[in-house]
């Protein structure tokens, strides 16, 4: 098939998010509808010699080549194969195509747009392992002996675990197949997508333990890192009590300590002392290059916790970094000659000299409940033969979505006027009595203005929480909230990811979310580990439409409207504008010495 000039505004390309537009009116805008009609009949005459397309997304097209063929007016020059089977012929009428990039366009034409978004995505993606989003124990401990051992199963009973959720049992036999061991092979890299609360924790600490135990010598065997020290403690704590009765032992590296007292929890006279390292990636890269003594030459695991986060961070040089201190510099050269020599070398393809069997493979293991966003990012991390683990959700609306949040929550949106909301918080909690609850704000300044007008209004302890708050002080923060000295926290999205906090049974956002990333995450604190929570995004009218697009991208999100009558607050009003006040006082300090 040929295209000749003339025939280019015929072809029109929609995109992911026109395709929605253009799937039922597949004409151009900037004709008369009859005459497009009439062109469209004319077209789509199999006897006719111009042919109309339809040009779906594919991989392989470039964002240039699909704006250009997208725009009506702009020639489109190129010679467009029908499909790569059937380039250089004419396309039949009379027949249906199936899986081809380019369709006739007629009255029948169906654009299918599932098939076009999986057309998409790079194959290890669309080969992605499935797993169940369920979070409940899929038959009991006693089935997991013979993967983890006894004195892990004794640990996880202690902590009331009965067995293991779906995703934990997948990727933990996965991580310890024997098999890779047995036949040499170098193991692929792992990503797991699975909802929040659904234990991503357990899956890499339990089998970390399992490989690492009974080393012979101290040395760095693994590397975590994680977006926060917050996240950074909660896991280092995790490990610690799963490591203990192994002689396992780690360092955390977040920067709450000084340089030279971390560097002496990690290591002795310039020698290891530890088999793990936790760490956020920005003190991590100072150990990294300055610390003398510190180096990765035994790290067999790189687990990047939240990794679509960390990837927007600053995983591109971390990553290269990393690598350089593990590899030495001899990808090219063969190794066939130098078996039981210790160096190590960068993944290549399956060859003879990978499969060298006393080389020391480095893994790397992605967790996030957002992984799948956009997983052309994850190529900074240079995953090898990546495995992915893509749980999706029972009750879905949509299969093909990237996101699933858990079953046990309960999702739910409240209308109301922004200068209402800091006493809308505060009837919620005391009159809805609606228990321990995290608020999620945007700002530093939003959280202590909310905590201040709260704390006033009386009947509530709340403690709030910003990045830009000292560690020390976030940590007393938190630290509260467990204890249960406070029962409710505000805080900017710094608290969004990975955080385990006890018994939330709410979650409010201040605001609508701006993207469903940043919602799974913040909605994630609460209905953890099949118990149930409910969230509550506070939002104008105006909002709601723009609410309902982000959270598309969910495939099980389901928002029911919170009923209220908003009279109920009036009779708190005076106390609300003496709050107010006390809370401008409070934040611009010019006001306070005025009064
Ligand atoms: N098999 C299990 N049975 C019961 N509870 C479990 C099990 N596995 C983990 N948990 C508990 O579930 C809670 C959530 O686990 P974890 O923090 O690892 O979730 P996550 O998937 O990492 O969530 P997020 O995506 O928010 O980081 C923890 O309190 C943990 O102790």
């Amino acid at each position: 098939m040929s295209m000749r000039k003339g025939e280019d505004e015929a072809i029109k390309a929609p995109s992911k998010e026109n395709k929605e537009e253009s799937s039922d009116d597949s004409t151009t805008e900037d004709e008369p509808p009859s005459k497009k009609r009439k062109l469209k009949r004319e077209k789509t005459d199999p006897s006719a010699k111009t042919t109309e397309y339809v040009v779906q997304s594919s991989s392989q097209s470039s964002s240039e080549d699909e704006s250009a063929a997208r725009s009506p007016t702009k020639p489109v020059q190129e010679k467009i194969p029908h499909s790569e089977a059937e380039a250089g012929t004419e396309p039949r009428a009379e027949e249906e195509p199936d899986e081809v990039f380019f369709q006739p366009l007629g009255a029948d034409t169906k654009v299918e747009k599932k098939a076009a978004l999986v057309a998409g995505l790079p194959l290890w993606v669309k080969q992605a392992v499935p797993v169940s989003a369920k979070v409940e124990a899929c038959g009991n401990l006693d089935e997991d002996v013979d993967v983890l051992g006894k004195s892990l199963i004794r640990l996880l009973r202690d902590d009331g675990i009965t067995g293991l959720f779906p995703m934990q049992k997948q990727v933990i036999r996965e991580l310890l197949d024997p098999r890779y061991d047995i036949m040499g092979l170098p193991p692929r890299d792992i990503c797991v997508a699975a909802p929040t609360g659904s234990g991503k924790t357990l899956a890499y600490v339990l089998p970390l333990i399992k490989l690492l135990k009974g080393l012979f010598e101290k040395a760095i065997r693994a590397v975590i890192l994680l977006p926060t020290s917050e996240l950074a403690k909660q896991v280092y704590d995790v490990f610690t009590r799963y490591a203990a009765p192994f002689q396992l032992s780690a360092a955390l590296l977040t920067g709450l300590k000084s340089h030279s007292e971390e560097v002496k929890t990690l290591l002795e006279r310039g020698h290891p002392i530890v088999d793990v390292v936790i760490a956020t990636p920005k003190t991590f890269l100072n150990h990294l290059r300055l610390t003398p003594g510190f180096n990765l030459r035994l790290v067999s695991h790189l687990v990047l916790d939240e990794a679509d986060r960390m990837v927007d961070m600053v995983i591109h040089g971390l990553i290269r970094e990393v690598e350089n201190a593990i590899y030495v510099d001899d990808s090219a050269r063969c190794r066939c000659s130098e078996i039981g020599n210790f160096e190590r070398s960068r993944p290549t393809a399956i060859s003879c000299c990978t499969m060298d069997a006393h080389s020391l493979p480095l893994r790397k293991l992605l967790y996030s409940a957002t992984l799948m966003s956009d997983p052309e990012k994850l190529r900074h991390v240079n995953l090898f033969y990546p495995r992915v683990f893509h749980a999706k959700a029972e009750h879905a609306n949509r299969s093909d979505k990237a996101f699933a949040l858990p079953d046990s929550l309960e999702e739910r949106k409240i209308f109301c006027d922004i200068d209402v909301r800091p006493l809308l918080v505060w009837w919620l909690f005391v009159h809805q009595k609606m228990g321990r609850m995290i608020v999620f704000a945007r700002s530093r300044e939003e959280c202590h203005r909310l905590r201040i007008v709260i704390e006033f209004m009386g009947s509530c302890k709340v403690v709030d929480l910003s990045a830009d708050m000292k560690k020390r002080q976030r940590q007393k923060a938190l630290a509260d909230f467990d204890e249960g000295l406070c029962d409710m926290i505000i805080a900017t999205q710094v608290l969004s990811r990975g955080m385990d906090l006890k018994s939330v049974e709410h979650v409010v956002l201040y605001h609508a979310p701006t993207s469903a990333e940043d919602y799974v995450h913040m909605v994630g604190r609460t209905a953890r580990a099949n118990k149930q929570g409910k969230s509550l995004v506070l939002l104008s009218p105006a909002e709601n439409a723009k609410l309902s697009k982000t959270l598309k991208a969910i495939s099980n999100s389901k928002v029911k409207e919170f009923q209220w009558d908003p009279s109920s607050l009036r009779e708190f009003y005076q106390n609300y504008e003496a709050a107010l006040a006390s809370a401008r006082k409070a934040i611009h300090p010019k006001l306070k010495t005025k009064t």
